[in-house]
């Protein structure tokens, strides 16, 4: 098809997705959204094990906070391991989850004009007894960074004992307060880089997720 059919064909295509709408009306109206179930358990389950067969092969690194921060400062801000994910490169597991998220960015720039250009996303684990401190996104000095989300990868019967959790900063009439999210599996958490500070809680077993940035130019 030629460029002008196609744009054509993807107008008359276009489907309200209720979904969709509720994460754009969550962002305009609180600046997150959390969406149970955005992946399915065996969606899930491919994710974790890729994510875990990674790990055993050694392929993660210890997490950063900028450049020049030495080992032990940033072992006090942040004790997660990553490994960042080429979509280009993805295997059969990292498919299936770009498909879902390129689903999302295609349809939030179609109606909202997010003009979000560029991705990036890392795996990563919380070994017991991390977490990662408050801090706001773009302390990695990355100002493009527009949308955070962060998809849990867990098992079944993660328990609220675990710790782990997120908690989300936001003012409601100038207080601040705390909003609580458990790392469930298949919950994904959406939430302006920009505008939100945040942290993990200390885990007790190990935490596993994939987190990552929706970037405008
Ligand atoms: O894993 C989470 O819930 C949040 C992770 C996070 O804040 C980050 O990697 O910047
Ligand atoms: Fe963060």
């Amino acid at each position: 098809m030629i460029q002008e059919d196609l744009e054509l064909f993807e107008q008359l295509e276009f489907k309200e997705n209720p979904l969709y709408e509720q994460i754009i009306s969550d962002l305009l109206e609180k600046k997150y959204s959390i969406i149970d179930n955005f992946f399915e358990e065996a969606e899930v389950n491919i994710l974790r094990e890729s994510l875990l067969q990674k790990y055993e092969e050694d392929n993660f690194k210890k997490a950063a906070i900028g450049n020049r921060t030495n080992e032990i400062i940033a072992r006090s801000i942040r004790g997660d391991f990553i490994l960042w994910i080429n979509e280009a490169k993805a295997g059969e597991a990292e498919k299936i989850y770009f498909e879902k998220i390129n689903s999302l960015v295609n349809y939030l720039n179609r109606t909202c004009f997010m003009g979000i250009l560029t991705k990036e996303f890392h795996y990563a684990l919380y070994p017991e007894g991390t977490f990662y401190k408050r801090h706001l996104d773009t302390f990695q000095n990355d100002g493009r960074r527009k949308l955070s989300m962060v998809c849990y990868l867990n098992d079944e019967d993660w328990k609220p004992e675990n710790g782990g959790e997120l908690t989300i900063y936001t003012e409601d009439n100038g207080k601040e307060e705390e909003i609580n999210i458990y790392p469930f599996p298949g919950r994904v958490v959406i939430f302006e880089s920009q505008e939100l500070e945040h942290e993990v809680k200390p885990v007790k077993v190990p935490r596993l997720s994939i987190t990552g940035w929706l970037k405008t130019r």
